[in-house]
């Protein structure tokens, strides 16, 4: 067990607070409203490499190059964007395809198809220190993809209108989108998980 944590009779006492790390101040503020008080957390920002393959296997290989950094417990968390109509792709390369052909570039990926449908899906991984072994937890919200709608301040929100909406991400509320987003789905096993393990914390100043 890492030096971080150690057993008592009621579950993990974890001497450190989780460090959430990432280096996405949109993404932090989503994960802080969404987990409130129910699981304390520093973050930090720290540029970690963007890894090729499967949304759980970059999650799980994020959390361990996390976990060396910090020496402690960490929690990290990737975003994929995926097109029924091209196999799942641009999945967890969105971010590029983002910054190269944006919001208009994304739509004319799928001009060529009639399947305009999308899901969003977030990948966190919790490893209580290096070498530990991460735990992940995995939320989709299904959708389409439609031409920009509502103010671009977080990345590909104006081109996701979620299923049963009639606003796209960027439109909604940012109460509305935490209570359906993949983000929210993921961070609710988060949550369940930390009651479950019983984890508790002897921290200071969290
Ligand atoms: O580093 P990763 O997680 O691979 O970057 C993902 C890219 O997607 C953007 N992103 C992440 N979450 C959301 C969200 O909830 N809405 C819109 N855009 C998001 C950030 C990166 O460009
Ligand atoms: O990988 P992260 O969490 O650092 O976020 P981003 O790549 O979106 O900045
Ligand atoms: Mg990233």
């Amino acid at each position: 067990m890492a030096a971080a944590a150690m057993a008592n009779a009621s579950g993990r006492v974890l001497s450190q607070p989780v460090t959430f790390v990432t280096g996405n101040a949109k993404k932090l503020e989503e994960v802080r409203t969404i987990l409130g008080q129910s699981v304390p957390f520093k973050s930090l920002k720290l540029d970690l490499p963007e890894l090729q393959g499967e949304p759980e296997e970059i999650s799980k290989e994020k959390a361990r190059l996390a976990a060396a950094q910090v020496n402690g417990p960490v929690l990290v968390e990737d975003t994929c964007l995926c097109f029924n109509a091209l196999k799942g792709l641009p999945g967890p390369y969105i971010k590029w395809f983002l910054q190269k052909i944006g919001h208009e570039g994304l739509n004319n990926l799928l001009m060529a198809y009639d399947d305009k449908s999308a899901y969003a899906l977030c990948a966190f991984s919790f490893a209580v220190g290096p070498g530990c072994e991460p735990v992940t937890f995995m939320g989709k919200t299904m959708g389409k993809i439609v031409p920009a709608r509502g103010p671009n301040d977080f990345g590909w929100d104006p081109i996701f209108q979620p299923d049963g909406y009639e606003q796209t991400y960027a439109e909604m509320p940012k109460e509305e989108k935490n209570k359906i987003s993949h983000r929210f789905k993921a961070l609710d096993m988060v949550k369940s998980h930390f009651a479950e393990a019983g984890y508790t914390f002897q921290i200071d100043n969290v």
